[in-house]
């Protein structure tokens, strides 16, 4: 049963390859739990599973959450993806195409899988594609009341749906207190990624996530990718931009119908095997 584990910026993933478990249709939730548990587990912010075949694209693969659930779309799990399909010479040029649930995306190699551009796809500010609870629109400066305080937030989707809160001040502490409480607001009924944004300048944001599924990550390629179009979409921002995350940094180039190109790094952390005794616990 073996593991690969990168990292992007902090958010850490572990790469299963279909063909090392060839008795899982997929991981069940139960071992997506314990192999990602920080304490039980290997620990991770989730499990890429791939590469998988795919009608229309190079490779197919799916993302899991810890909590179990599926994520249609992750930023830096593809670009971690990217990174291992280069590693394992399953690629022999440097740009490919990638199928997740949340749509196809390309990939760039750069400085030998240090670097890597995704092409993410276009991000929609459309209430029916993200999913927002009620009538068709964009949902763009509404009102919301989370526990003890007022928000004007926003929404995307880039096949992942994200909520984005503009602020002047942000903070861990704001990500921890009402991350969790946006998540699973009866107003998304497919729960959703959380983005407190920061401007700093036109060129420059600084977001705290709070990722559906995961918690408090210390970075995200799809958070980046629907904050830095959200804030230029409001005016506030141009359209080549670096967003800043307690992890790390990443490029975003916003295209005219919003299309996102998204540049990072990847780092490997190691390469192991899970031992059976892993799955004799339940978290
Ligand atoms: N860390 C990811 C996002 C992973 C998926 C997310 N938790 C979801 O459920 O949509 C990224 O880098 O984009």
């Amino acid at each position: 049963m073996r593991f690969f584990k990168y990292h992007a910026l902090g958010n850490d993933y572990l790469v299963l390859d279909p063909r090392d478990f060839p008795t899982w249709r997929e991981p069940s939730v139960a071992q997506i739990r314990v192999i990602c548990h920080r304490n039980f587990g290997v620990g991770s912010d989730g499990i890429l599973w791939g590469p998988l075949p795919s009608r229309d694209s190079e490779f197919g693969l799916r993302i899991f959450n810890p909590d179990g659930s599926e994520a249609e779309k992750s930023g830096n799990g593809l670009r971690i993806f990217s990174r291992f399909l280069w590693d394992q010479r399953l690629v022999l040029t440097p740009s490919f195409s990638i199928e997740t649930p949340g749509g196809p995306v390309r990939s760039v190699i750069k400085e030998n899988g240090h670097l890597i551009t995704v092409a993410m796809g276009r991000v929609s500010f459309a209430s029916d594609k993200i999913p927002v609870a009620g009538p068709p629109r964009e949902v763009l400066n509404e009102r919301l009341m989370i526990l003890d305080r007022e928000f004007t937030f926003c929404a995307a989707t880039i096949g992942n749906p994200h909520c984005v809160i503009p602020l002047s001040e942000i903070s861990p502490e704001l990500a921890h207190r009402y991350g969790p409480h946006f998540e699973t607001h009866p107003n998304f009924p497919r729960k959703t990624n959380v983005q407190f944004l920061q401007v700093i300048d036109r060129a420059n944001i600084r977001i705290e996530i709070w990722e559906r599924g995961a918690g408090y990550t210390l970075a995200s390629g799809s958070s980046s990718s629907a904050a830095a179009a959200v804030a230029h979409r409001l005016g506030l921002v141009d359209r080549a931009l670096t967003v800043h995350m307690p992890g790390g940094e990443i490029g975003i180039e916003i295209g005219d119908d919003f299309s996102i190109m998204m540049t990072g790094t990847v780092n490997k952390v190691a390469e192991g095997e899970m031992h059976p005794d892993l799955f004799a616990v339940n978290v």
